[in-house]
């Protein structure tokens, strides 16, 4: 299957990178399709208004509702649909996991709605409710100035996801917040040379008892987590 991936915002540029790398090929094998679209083609006057000022007042300005709506009428369509998923990326998300990655990977439409200023008009999120099937994602706790990087960062997390995307799919199963996976900080990497400026690799690296091998990184991985991340521990 393929997947349509469309990303709204006023910075359509940031998702040309989405045609180089990996996310290239993807494109180029036919996996993903991407499309990406300038808010501001659905505004009508001169200045191509998209913000005006906060209702109840506050810092900043916020995003009009009225050209996310026509744009989604004209990008997604004006017919519920709730197999097209859309995601807002926001402070005030779910925080972005491996799990909702995983999730995502197999769906066949996304459209990435990237704000800018303060944020959107909260009209739109909920009329893309009554429409769609809608996700507020974070990406961690804190603040970017717009959507668009926390949906490079989502869209690459996802297609990496999608069959026959990655050339070795074991390598996928292995890594930590994997399905299966204890939630483990990865181990330490090391390849040749097996000296490098006065520093070794462990040697039982380099033993080829698998056994043992399994056994340090398992170990290595628990005194990393217990270290750094003790919340995924309990
Ligand atoms: N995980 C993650 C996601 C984002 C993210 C995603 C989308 C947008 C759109 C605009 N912004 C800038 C931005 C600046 C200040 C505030 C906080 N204000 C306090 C009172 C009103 C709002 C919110 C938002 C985004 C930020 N950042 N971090």
């Amino acid at each position: 299957m393929t997947m349509r991936l469309d990303y709204l915002s006023i910075f359509p540029g940031y998702f040309d990178v989405l045609d180089i790398s990996l996310l290239g090929k993807a494109v180029d094998n036919g996996l993903v399709e991407v499309h990406a679209h300038d808010l501001r083609d659905w505004t009508h006057d001169r200045h191509r208004t998209v913000d005006d000022t906060p209702c109840g007042g506050g810092a900043g300005m916020v995003m009009k509702p009225d050209p996310w709506g026509e744009a989604f009428d004209g990008i997604i369509g004006i017919e519920p649909d709730p197999s097209v998923h859309v995601i807002f990326p926001t402070p005030s998300g779910i925080p972005f996991t491996q799990s909702a990655a995983q999730e995502l990977s197999t769906v066949e439409r996304v459209v990435f709605c990237c704000g800018r200023y303060e944020g959107i008009d909260h009209r739109v999120i909920d009329y893309a409710r009554t429409m769609w099937t809608v996700h507020e994602l974070s990406l961690g706790d804190y603040v970017l100035n717009g959507g668009e990087v926390a949906a490079l960062a989502i869209t690459e997390a996802v297609v990496r996801l999608i069959p026959g995307f990655m050339g070795n799919p074991e390598s996928l199963a292995e890594e930590s917040f994997s399905p299966g996976q204890e939630r483990l900080l990865e181990y330490p990497l090391f390849t040749r040379p097996v000296s490098w400026r006065g520093m070794d690799v462990p040697e039982v690296l380099m033993s080829g008892h698998h056994g043992r091998i399994a056994e340090w990184r398992r170990e290595e991985s628990l005194l990393l987590t217990r270290d750094r991340r003790p919340d995924l521990t309990d």
